[in-house]
């Protein structure tokens, strides 16, 4: 279990991480998100001692990162796939690794082995592809055989065999009740492989919720249906009281309703369908409702002269009445 108690961080008078508060609990996959610059690498890199809390704590299994005795045995992680020495082996990268922490080199291949770069385990690690550096971060991350592991943008470089093989493996790690916390802005992906989610924005918490519950909480679903007897469906739903919306494209959308209720009502009536079908919002629409507000970075399009997308009041101010605290010297992913 990781425990965030109040963590925060400023870097001069940029807010990184402001206040957060959750626990990543074991036996499951959760997720990390949040827009460009919301805080995320910031909080993992406290997580692991790497950076100083300005105020706040964490605990990894009741203990400060500091207080564990050869850490990798408790917690791993990947958070820079390219921290390796380039001049040394893959193996030998290793091997470092496990003599620092006490772990038997016979390790060192078994881990190797797991993440498919045995063949490529004598050669020296800078002429490794992106992908490759991933797997290899991910041998490290698995050298302890942590009961937590923590993966930053995991699925970064990897080719789709790949993709599929780091989601069996997280899903698997946290079959065996492990704590397997992970970010990454690849929805599609996210979607597939967390059971839980911790959604943050400028720093600040915005959701700690299942998966199913952040997509139903935060998105529509509806029913479409299409008939070239358009006219009288609307007429019957209108008349069973089930509200009806034009979608402009030949299709009725009704919120709220059933599959099963409509095309009985349809039925009742012996309307022709072409379509009846259940509208689930992904949770790429969730998250882009969820976060429009605490959006930093927008890219905007010079072609036609438009003005950049408003941005609404940021979450924290609509919460708290707080100003946002963006730095105007802030360059990133612009
Ligand atoms: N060393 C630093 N000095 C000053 N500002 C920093 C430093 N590290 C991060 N920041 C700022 O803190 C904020 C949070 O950055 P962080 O990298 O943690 O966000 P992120 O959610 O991981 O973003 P991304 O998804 O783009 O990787 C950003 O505004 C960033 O510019």
């Amino acid at each position: 279990m990781i425990e965030l108690d109040g963590l925060t961080k400023h870097f001069g008078r940029k807010v990184a991480v402001d206040h957060l508060s959750f626990r990543v609990r074991p036996g499951m996959v959760t997720g990390f998100l949040g827009p460009n610059g919301a805080g995320k690498s910031t909080t993992m890199r406290m997580m692991l001692d790497l950076d100083n809390p300005t105020s706040g704590s964490v605990r990894i299994d009741g203990r400060h990162y500091h207080e564990l005795q050869e850490p990798l045995k408790h917690i791993g992680a990947l958070l820079d796939a390219k921290a390796m020495h380039g001049g040394r082996s893959a193996y030998n990268n290793l091997l470092c690794l496990a003599r620092s922490n006490r772990i038997p080199a016979s390790r060192v291949s078994q881990v190797l082995d797991t993440v498919g770069l045995s063949a490529v385990a004598k050669k020296k690690s800078k002429g490794f592809s992106l992908g490759m550096g991933q797997r290899l971060g991910i041998a490290a991350a698995l050298l302890g055989d942590p009961e937590i592991l923590m993966f930053d943008e995991p699925v970064n470089g990897l080719d789709p065999e790949g993709i599929h093989w780091i989601r069996n493996l997280m899903k698997s790690l946290a079959a065996d009740g492990r704590t397997i916390f992970v970010s990454s802005h690849l929805m599609s992906e996210m979607a597939l492989t967390a059971d839980h989610l911790i959604v943050i924005g400028q720093g600040r918490l915005l959701a700690d919720t299942s998966m199913a519950d952040f997509i139903h909480e935060n998105s529509r679903s509806y029913v479409r249906v299409r008939s070239p007897e358009q006219e009288r469906l609307r007429d019957a739903l209108h008349g069973a009281g089930v509200v009806v919306v034009e979608a402009g494209n030949g299709s009725l959308e009704i919120d709220g309703g059933t599959t099963e209720r409509i095309g009985e009502l349809a039925a009742g009536q012996g309307i022709v369908l072409h379509e009846l079908s259940a509208q689930r919002a992904s949770l790429e629409d969730a998250f882009m409702q969820m976060t429009a507000g605490s959006v930093e970075y927008h890219a905007h399009s010079d072609r036609d002269g438009a003005a950049p997308p408003s941005v609404g009041p940021h979450w924290g101010e609509a919460w708290d009445g707080r100003t946002g605290s963006g730095s105007p010297d802030d360059t990133k992913g612009v």
